[in-house]
């Protein structure tokens, strides 16, 4: 392996992580350059705060290593690593002021008052909090709790900034105005930021690269519109883009998927060059990209049929769970299909994507 101990930014190296024996976090490898902002998602008990817990030195690596900004921190106590963290329900110190709890870890440093004094001001100000600086916490809203919290982490200049679920104790309709705000906020950094993110929408939106776990694994990291494109298999598409992932085979007439059962003419998709022989491939469908349509006496040209199983009117649209030959298929269709109806699905022009093969 390569030495990326001069690389700058946070470097995780063969991280593996264990409880009592039982594995957590396998083998991670990864990179965040300085300045970057990573979020780590995937489903409850994948290993994301265990990865953020041992960055901030909560618990030791069974294996590997985090190094830092060239530093190993393998050995280095909590509070000796230059690291902010927000906790997810934000943890502030009941009893202090927004001042206070600004200026807490300042003066665990032994930061002279007059410099402490400045630096709360400056975050104060950043953080649009001068007004409130003499209430305490409980007499706070949702959103300004959570800017004194990251006030407070930032109040160290850290070297990475540790997020856990930094949106999810507030209501869902604070969560977009306070997430543009936060990343005004965090695009400010010249820290390395880590998201752990339950919310997909809040990793694609706020970070530069987004790593996918499942089961203590790293199953996918890029940037948000690459993994968008590109989902490694199907559970990324599923967990990160809502959509399926099925195997496909490219022939010279067209895309076939589901053993042959669905024939969809290469005229449908925009980049697909028809090979010279069948080539293995697969078909990445968002529930956009199929068009529903029922009650006519023939089918149309490339379709299949299908079997709406679930039908929930969503607004604008019925977001339907289909049948197809025993995938399940999510689909967002303005026809207003019902449970039970049987359709004819076609992929709409321009909007379905076939990728190569799966890389080992
Ligand atoms: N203190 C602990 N002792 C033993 N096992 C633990 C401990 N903390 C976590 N685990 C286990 O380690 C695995 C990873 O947990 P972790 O909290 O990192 O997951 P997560 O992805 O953050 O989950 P969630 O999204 O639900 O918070 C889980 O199987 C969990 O049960």
């Amino acid at each position: 392996m390569n030495d990326v101990t001069n690389t700058g930014g946070l470097v995780i190296e063969g991280l593996s992580v264990d409880y009592d024996g039982t594995r957590a976090v396998e083998e991670l490898n990864l990179h965040v350059p300085d300045g970057a902002t990573l979020a780590i998602v995937g489903p409850s008990g994948c290993g994301k705060s265990t990865v953020l817990r041992t960055i901030a030195g909560l618990i030791g690596a069974s294996e590997g290593r985090v190094v830092l900004g060239g530093r190993d921190l393998t050995g280095v106590p909590a509070s000796k690593r230059n690291i902010g963290l927000v906790p997810q329900h934000y943890a502030l110190f009941p009893h202090l002021s927004v001042r206070g709890n600004i200026e807490y870890g300042l003066k665990a440093r032994g930061v002279p008052a007059a410099q402490r004094r400045s630096r709360v001001d400056e975050l104060l100000e950043f953080t649009e909090l001068g007004a409130l600086e003499r209430r305490k916490p409980a007499q706070l809203s949702g959103g300004q709790r959570q800017r004194v919290a990251l006030a407070r982490a930032m109040a160290i200049n850290p070297d990475v900034l540790l997020l856990d679920e930094p949106l999810a104790a507030l209501d869902p309709q604070l969560r977009g105005g306070m997430r543009r705000q936060m990343l005004t906020l965090l695009d400010a950094t010249t820290s390395v930021n880590v998201i752990v993110t339950h919310d997909r929408q809040e990793a694609l939106a706020m970070a530069d690269l987004v790593a996918v776990m499942r089961a203590g694994r790293l199953v996918q990291i890029g940037a948000p519109r690459e993994l968008w494109a590109r989902p490694a298999d199907a559970f990324v598409a599923d967990f990160l883009c809502d959509a399926a992932l099925i195997d496909a085979v490219l022939t010279p007439e067209g895309v076939q998927a589901l053993e042959g059962r669905w024939r969809i003419p290469s005229s449908t998709f925009d980049d697909v060059t028809p090979p010279a022989g069948d080539q293995p491939a697969r078909l990445l469908l968002r529930p956009t990209a199929l068009a529903l349509s029922h009650g006519q006496p023939d089918p149309p040209a490339g379709s299949i049929e299908a079997h709406v199983r679930q039908a929930e009117f969503v607004g604008e649209s019925t977001l339907a769970q289909l049948d197809l030959a025993g995938r399940t298929i999510s689909a967002q269709t303005p026809v207003p299909v019902a449970a039970g109806d049987v359709v004819h699905v076609t992929i709409a022009q321009r909007r379905g994507v076939v990728l190569g093969e799966k890389e080992a």
